[in-house]
């Protein structure tokens, strides 16, 4: 089967988009295109598979595969890419529009620079805090701050957060001694996450900007993670890091985000997008 896609990426966090408003694709077969395309030697190489699709509740629809097949509840960077596209693409005319996710109707903004969209800033909703919601098994809390965890014989403390996606985020001195590849995966697949977590390692540079670093739930390690960006914002927030409903500039592997948790509880986001290729997969 011939398949149209576009690559895009936010901050070299890459999908394989399918812009199912030209094509259908049977949902059978999802998972099993997210794990070809992704493998960069067998297929095209990215972190996973994003439809931008048609939608009964909102302009366009959004729905994200990682690597593994999983699919995720939402996913910022991905976001921005959709709304750049959806905007170039003549999907919506207005520089304001809605995208439906998995997690719920999310508002993105474009601005341009000519034709192109140049940033995105979407507003990400409010943040989830309660135990049982994120979900994370345990005592029921209203917050998980800072609660000791251990894994693997090391002790760390957790702060979790849900952006529709879970994430538990760990604050640590130095970022580059961050026990990313030694703990990510076995923190994801850990039973105190019944559906599994994005694992975040974040460092306190001062009260306007922070290091970050990530491992996807069903990706690993990648480039940058625009929810994990907001989760790490909320996590030092509630963690007395950094002021209330300031504008934060997250620094990841792949470039900057600016996050802002502001004073209605919506966790805005701000950010580049770019489309790296377009063409033809060969599905078997
Ligand atoms: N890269 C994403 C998040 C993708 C989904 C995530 N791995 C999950 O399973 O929740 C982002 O930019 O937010």
């Amino acid at each position: 089967m011939e398949i149209p896609y576009i690559k895009m990426h936010g901050l070299g966090n890459n999908y394989i988009y399918l812009d199912l408003f030209k094509f259908e694709i049977a949902e059978e077969r999802l998972s099993d295109i997210a794990q070809k395309v992704s493998n960069v030697n067998t297929g095209i190489g990215s972190d996973g598979l994003i439809l931008i699709h048609p939608s009964n509740v909102a302009p366009i629809g959004m729905r994200i595969f990682n690597k593994d097949g999983s699919e995720g509840m939402s996913c910022g960077n991905g976001l921005r890419c959709t709304a750049k596209y959806a905007f170039e693409a003549g999907l919506v005319q207005d520089t304001s529009f809605q995208i439906e996710t998995r997690a719920g109707n999310v508002e993105a903004e474009v601005k341009l620079m000519g034709d192109e969209v140049e940033e995105v800033t979407i507003n990400m909703g409010k943040p989830i805090l309660r135990r049982s919601l994120i979900p994370m098994a345990g005592k029921e809390r209203e917050k998980v701050v800072n609660e000791t965890f251990i894994v693997a014989g090391e002790e760390l403390k957790v702060t979790a957060v849900s952006m529709g996606n879970p994430h538990a985020v760990f604050m640590v001195e130095d970022i580059n001694k961050a026990p990313l590849y030694e703990l990510g995966e076995t923190i994801e697949k850990d039973p105190r996450f019944p559906e599994g977590v994005n694992v975040e390692f974040v460092e306190v540079l001062n009260e306007s900007e922070l290091n970050f670093r990530v491992w996807e739930r069903g990706s690993g390690v990648t480039q940058a993670c625009g929810t994990g960006a907001c989760a790490a914002v909320v996590a030092a927030t509630l963690n007395q890091l950094i002021p209330k409903h300031k504008t934060i500039t997250v620094h990841l592997d792949g470039g900057d985000l600016f996050i802002t948790w502001d004073e209605n509880d919506d966790v805005w986001m701000n950010g580049g997008a770019d489309i790296i290729a377009s063409g033809v997969y060969h599905y078997r």
